[in-house]
């Protein structure tokens, strides 16, 4: 797919609607290769974390299946986004620790982290505002590649070019062929056509060159979550993907989460919107004062009645 075949849609002034046409393209070269569904991915495993006095995290224990889409909820300060912050290497635990693939990685860098196959958005949205959007994309996919900073300047390790990737040049294709391509120009071009398929994918290729900081809300959104894709993880964090949407743009990012499951990813989404996760969820998870209060399916956590108080508030029954 060439950059040419994104269609520019004129109407899309900087209020455009978030809501956008299915994507119906079935995206299998966006997929990833996973093991086995259902296995344990992640664990945090009785983990605490202390600031000073505060304890955000009290012996907090859960996991996440590979292939699932698991909701952290819990009312504001119930510590949703520090157990992100764990997961990713932000912080490290003052006990417990997290293992994911079975390996720790508590007190690991967060990129590290990353090039392990964890990815995350930010509940303020994080993106590099004076690149476009395919470039904030492309930083993403600059995760996976092999070549090193010096390869990438000498344009060293070249590699015999399949017909596909030889230019369309003649002069250029000549020299291709007799001398190669360096495997960081490769790497570049299948780069940019991944993150082309991911912003279709998020359904706001219709903007890929336009300056981030230009995109309408709800497209800054999504391109925040096409970046995080363009790692390849195996695991996606969502810290509050639908703040601020309209009931339409909730109902898209539904739909959304369920067709990056179907790729392979598996999801896990902090949101307080309760139609949303109990929708789009398999299991949840349910944090207070920084402590695992219930685990289920959402049938089961809507019913739950430390939740239901939790979020209602208890009866006054003493009054
Ligand atoms: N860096 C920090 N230093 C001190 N206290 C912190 C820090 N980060 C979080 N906390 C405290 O830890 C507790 C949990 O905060 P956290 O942000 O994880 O909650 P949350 O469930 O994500 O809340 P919200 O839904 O409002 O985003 C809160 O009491 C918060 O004030």
């Amino acid at each position: 797919m060439s950059d040419q075949t994104i269609q520019n849609d004129p109407e899309t002034g900087s209020d455009a609607p978030l809501t956008v046409a299915p994507d119906t393209s079935d995206h299998e070269a966006l997929s990833i290769e996973v093991g086995p569904e259902g296995e344990t991915l992640l664990e945090i495993d009785h983990v605490t974390l202390r600031f000073g006095g505060v304890v955000a995290l009290n012996d907090v224990h859960f996991s996440i299946k590979r292939g699932e889409i698991l909701g952290l909820i819990g009312p504001n300060g119930a510590g949703k986004t520090t157990c992100f912050n764990v997961m990713t290497g932000v912080y490290t635990p003052t006990a417990g620790e997290v293992r994911f693939n079975g390996q720790v990685i508590s007190g690991t860098k967060p990129h590290k982290i990353n090039q392990l196959g964890i990815a995350r958005t930010f509940q303020n949205i994080r993106l590099f505002p004076e690149m476009s959007a395919l470039e904030n994309v492309m930083v993403g996919c600059d995760a996976r590649h092999k070549t090193s900073v010096l390869g990438a300047l000498f344009r060293a390790y070249r590699v015999r070019p399949s017909e596909d990737d030889l230019p369309d040049n003649p002069l250029k294709r000549s020299l291709a062929k007799v001398f190669g391509i360096s495997r960081h120009t490769l790497e570049e071009r299948s780069g940019r056509v991944r993150s082309m398929e991911l912003l279709k994918f998020v359904g706001i290729a219709d903007r890929a060159h336009e300056l981030s900081r230009n995109l309408p809300y709800g497209y800054q959104r999504r391109l925040e979550i096409a970046r995080a894709l363009a790692t390849q993880p195996e695991l996606l964090c969502l810290d509050e993907p639908a703040a601020g949407f309209n009931p339409a743009e909730k109902e898209d990012l539904m739909d959304l989460i369920r067709r990056i499951r179907d790729l392979g990813h598996t999801v896990l989404v902090i949101e307080h919107d309760m139609k949303l996760v109990l929708g789009v969820t398999d299991r949840i998870v349910v944090l207070e004062f920084g402590q695992k209060i219930a685990e289920g399916t959402p049938e089961a956590v809507a019913r739950n009645p430390k939740v239901i108080a939790a979020y209602l508030g208890e009866p006054d029954d003493a009054a």
